[in-house]
């Protein structure tokens, strides 16, 4: 993972014309959701979206609280390199990721108790809002303790307009969107995806 510039993950793409653009226009990190959304993708598709991201780009299979027996099932039919764990979790299921041969991150909530943002061994962290995927905006500035010396992904509410402030108030390594590249509820816009990434990275 390059530390020179923010590290940025764009999730819950589901074509292939999404899929290219974030990778054409440098994203380091793209999600599919295949947990209850109105992002959510079947693993098939997944695996073929997968298929058409370079290596060097890290492909994230995102999860609520399904138990980790199901989420490495559903990875490894995907193909994906990486997990992204929501939900009541343990450092066992960190563990048990890595086990499998995934890279991990861990996301919480901004308002979840402290002992969460302790390091589980999990390669990033990812601080969201209180609801994943709702594009609701928090103060981000607010957790730039809790996760110090840390690699950490902000998310919930970015967008090209706030991103740029959001890491630099937040001391993030990167950050992650959804909403915010969005024209309607779950369905990207690829002027977005490209704003976004050219914003993060500037
Ligand atoms: O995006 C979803 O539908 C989703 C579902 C379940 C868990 C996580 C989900 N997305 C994560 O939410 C943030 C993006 O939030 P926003 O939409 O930009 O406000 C990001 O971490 C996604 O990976």
């Amino acid at each position: 993972m390059s530390t020179d510039k923010p590290f940025v993950k764009v999730c819950g793409l589901s074509t292939a014309q999404d899929v290219a653009v974030a990778v054409a226009h440098g994203a380091d990190a793209i999600g599919f959701v295949l947990t209850e959304s109105v992002r959510e993708i079947p693993v098939q598709r997944a695996a073929e979206l997968v298929k058409a991201v370079p290596a060097g780009i890290a492909t994230v299979a995102v999860f609520r609280s399904e138990d980790i027996g199901t989420v490495l099932e559903r990875a490894g039919q995907a193909g994906v390199g990486w997990v992204q764990l929501h939900g009541q979790r343990t450092a066992a299921d960190v563990a048990a990721a890595h086990e499998a041969g995934f890279k991990v991150i861990r996301a919480v909530r901004r308002n979840d108790p402290e002992e969460q943002f302790a390091d589980w061994g999990e390669e990033l962290l990812l601080i969201d809002a209180s609801v994943p995927g709702s594009g609701e905006s928090w103060d981000y500035a607010a957790v730039k303790d809790l996760a110090a010396g840390r690699r950490w992904l902000v998310a919930g509410g970015l967008s090209a307009q706030n991103v740029a402030e959001a890491l630099a108030a937040s001391g993030a390594f990167g950050a992650d969107v959804s909403s915010g590249v969005e024209s309607a509820r779950g369905v990207k816009e690829p002027k977005l995806i490209a704003s976004f990434i050219e914003a993060a990275k500037a």
